[in-house]
């Protein structure tokens, strides 16, 4: 009984097959630069890693290697599920839902608000149905957890008729992430995630920030669009709103370029000049390059005023996790980040920290601190679960 997840990014797709009960991956990969020139497809095989080559660069080209793939294990026929990361689900999804007419329909509808992902998300579905005609599809939604915010932390304070009309708020999102690395530090920490207050920074290509009191989203760092917040890997986070109109008047640049240029040359690309990529940042750093230092200082920087930020969505701070490729990662990330929430009592135990690497959580502050741990996310499996859930609930 195996699940069989599919996550379409703007120009990526992530797929994975596994056991929904153990989290045992029987076959993954990534399928990057989608969409233009030199498009390839990595498998992660049970005895290595190969590249397939997809010279149209299109989703479906990228699904047949996947379906190649499942042959070649004999593993087509274990597929009992599909689930499907959807990125946008506005605010009609506030839990994964088993896909219909009504609900692609829906997920259709929200294209206008995450331009970028939702339309990626439903090549994949069309491409995933097409060859699982017989199984059921299941649409796990980013925004979905935080569909708990109150009011007072999702509305923009701009006119009213905006958020009536046009749906103006903030959604969030990462919510698979921040909600399965809250279950992960509570198991950690030995106590009821009911119980905890804490703040889940997930750091990645894309980053947020979310404050979750007892298992439930209170507030996060992204809003309308994956585009506010945190210094991302290409996208700017929170700008001054007149800088539109400003740079329209001084540059004359477009909607679509001021757009493109805030979502894909901003953040740490933009700031360094050099890459979007944070452990080749640290490099460069490293050796001197002063846009990378930049970089790096301006990132850690937002993040510790975000995270600061949600402390007084939760009132009470019991502990900060980080996830993501970066947070997983960088220990310098992390320890200049702690050393700047010093104010909110939060120490950090440098060796325990040094130790923390990919593939295991842990604890790595200071007896006395705010505990602060690292948690290896796991979206797909969550996922997964969630998939394997609805179906055998038969909803
Ligand atoms: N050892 C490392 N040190 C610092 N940053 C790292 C390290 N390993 C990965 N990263 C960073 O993690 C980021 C990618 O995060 P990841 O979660 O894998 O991406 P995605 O959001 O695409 O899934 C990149 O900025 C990458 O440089
Ligand atoms: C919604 C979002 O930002 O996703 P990602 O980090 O995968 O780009
Ligand atoms: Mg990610």
């Amino acid at each position: 009984m195996k699940t069989l997840v599919v996550n379409c990014g703007s120009s990526s797709m992530k797929f994975a097959l596994l056991d929904p009960a153990s989290g045992a991956v029987a076959l993954s990969g990534l399928a990057e630069r989608l969409g233009g020139a030199g498009a390839s497809v990595r498998v992660d095989r049970e005895d290595g890693r190969v590249t397939v080559p997809l010279p149209n660069g299109s989703y479906p080209e990228a699904f047949g290697v996947l379906l190649a793939e499942l042959d070649r294990l004999n593993a087509r026929a274990e597929v009992q599920a599909v689930g499907h990361r959807v990125v946008h689900g506005g605010e009609q999804f506030s839990a994964a839902s088993l896909l219909s007419p009504e609900v692609l329909k829906a997920i259709q509808a929200c294209v206008p608000l995450a331009p970028l992902h939702n339309p990626a998300n439903l090549e994949g579905i069309a491409a995933a149905q097409a060859a699982f005609c017989d199984v059921p599809h299941v649409a796990v939604f980013d925004t979905a957890f935080h569909q708990t915010m109150p009011e007072v932390a999702y509305r923009y304070a701009v006119p009213e008729a905006w958020y009536r009309e046009h749906g103006v708020r903030r959604y969030g999102f990462h919510g698979t992430s921040h909600a399965y690395v809250a279950g992960e530090a509570a198991r950690v920490l030995g106590q009821p995630l009911e119980e905890l207050n804490l703040v889940t920074a997930h750091l990645g290509n894309g980053c947020s920030v979310a404050a979750i009191a007892g298992g439930r989203s209170v507030d996060t760092s992204m809003g309308l669009t994956p585009l506010e917040g945190l210094v991302m890997g290409t996208r700017s986070g929170d700008v001054d709103p007149g800088l539109h109109d400003y740079l329209a008047r001084e540059a004359g640049l477009s909607l679509t370029e001021l757009t493109a240029a805030l979502n894909r040359e901003s953040g740490l690309k933009g700031l360094s000049g050099l890459t979007n990529d944070m452990r080749e940042l640290e490099e460069a750093a490293g050796q001197g390059h002063a846009g990378a230092r930049l970089a790096v200082q301006v990132f850690v920087y937002r993040l510790a005023k975000l995270i600061a930020g949600m402390a007084v969505a939760l009132g009470r701070l019991d502990g900060l996790v980080f996830t993501g490729g970066i947070g997983e990662n960088s220990a310098a990330v992390r320890s200049a980040t702690l050393a700047r929430l010093a104010v909110l009592g939060f120490t950090v135990d440098d060796g325990a920290n040094a130790a923390a690497v990919r593939g295991q959580s842990g604890v790595i502050s200071a007896s006395g601190s705010v505990s602060t741990l690292v948690v290896n996310t796991n979206e797909e499996w969550m996922i997964a679960r969630e998939t394997a859930e609805l179906v055998a609930r038969g909803l």
